[in-house]
């Protein structure tokens, strides 16, 4: 069984205005890469300076490799990106890095030749040397993505680490969070790229006004509609109201699908069933009509759609206030 690396149990943060997080119970798995996600002030950040740390919280506990969050045997284990970084401007950007390995307690013979690789790997390679007043904002974030992981930790905590880079920044990150996992890093990560979580995490939790919505793998966020795409091919615009009349069911035409190229004969229909089975009922009714049918599969959701007809309609604090 894989050794939980990250719990909460009731955690609860009061800002002391009804702000924060509500008895938030998770648990990572070593190894797990996890999405925190929410829409702005839904205290992502806040849960995660819990168990950083760096805040208390009000109610509730968390371990870290079952260390009590805040204890210093359970800073050991982990490197935290906050989502504000600001860095020693005065010093050069291996200085800060020297400096955090030896607040680790990084040996300065390895924090040396860390140092060089560190700075490969985050992609600031040939701009060590210069002083953090002439970095840019996104290379003060790559600058803290390296402080993050100087101690070489088993968990790393990123807040939003992405967030100051340009497209090419982001991908670099992406392939940089996909190479630690595959080092066998657990990543808990904060951010509001639904793609590069997509493609990372193995689970997410979709926070909202500081409680947990709903908490599961992306496969099974991503596949729990029940809208199933049907391609057929003799469609005639009558059809559809006699397929919505003798299924019961809502069908629709879909104006084109995404990655496919538009055929003349062939057009692809939509149908949101109650039960799965009733897809074989449809499909009976599509042939019956003598249309042709190509392909039919469910429709698989975006985690970013996912997120907006989560959070629809629900009311959220943070920047809509
Ligand atoms: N120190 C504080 N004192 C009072 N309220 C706070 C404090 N820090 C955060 N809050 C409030 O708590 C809520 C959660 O904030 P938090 O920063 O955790 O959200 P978030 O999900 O990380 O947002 P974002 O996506 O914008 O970074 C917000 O309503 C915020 O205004």
């Amino acid at each position: 069984m894989t050794r939980q690396a990250i719990t909460a149990h009731e955690l609860t943060k009061d800002y002391g205005n009804g702000r924060g997080c509500r008895s938030i119970t998770i648990t990572v798995g070593e190894g797990e890469a996890f999405g925190f996600l929410g829409p702005n002030g839904a205290g992502k950040s806040t849960f995660v300076k819990m168990l950083v740390g760096l805040i208390r919280p009000t109610q509730g506990h968390g371990a870290i490799f079952g260390l009590p969050i805040g204890s210093l045997e359970a800073r050991r284990h982990f490197g935290y990106l906050p989502e504000l970084y600001w860095y020693q401007e005065w010093l050069s950007g291996e200085e800060v890095i020297w400096l955090h390995a030896r607040l680790c307690g990084v040996e300065a013979s390895e924090a040396k030749r860390r140092i060089p690789e560190l700075l490969d790997l985050v992609g600031l390679g040939l701009r060590g040397k210069d002083r953090v007043k002439r970095y840019s904002k996104g290379m003060q974030q790559r600058l803290g993505l390296a402080c993050a992981l100087v101690s070489d930790p088993p968990i790393v905590f990123l807040d939003e680490p992405a967030s100051a880079l340009d497209p090419l920044g982001r991908r670099d990150v992406r392939e940089l969070l996909r190479l630690m996992k595959a080092r066998g890093k657990t990543i808990f990560l904060n951010s509001h790229l639904l793609e590069d979580v997509e493609l990372l995490c193995d689970r997410v939790a979709l926070l909202n006004n500081g409680q947990i919505l709903q908490v599961g793998t992306v496969a099974d966020v991503l596949h729990e509609t029940s809208r199933w795409h049907l391609r057929v091919g003799g469609f005639a615009p009558f059809l559809l109201a006699w397929l919505q009349e003798a299924s019961g069911l809502t069908v629709r035409l879909l104006a084109h699908r995404e990655g496919t190229a538009v055929e003349e004969d062939a057009v692809w229909l939509e149908a949101e069933l109650e039960d799965e089975e009733q897809i074989g009922w449809l499909n009976s009714l599509v042939i019956e009509q003598g249309m042709t049918l190509y392909e039919v599969k469910k429709a698989k959701t975006k985690l970013d759609e996912w997120f907006v007809s989560s959070v629809a309609g629900r009311s959220h604090r943070g920047e809509r206030e």
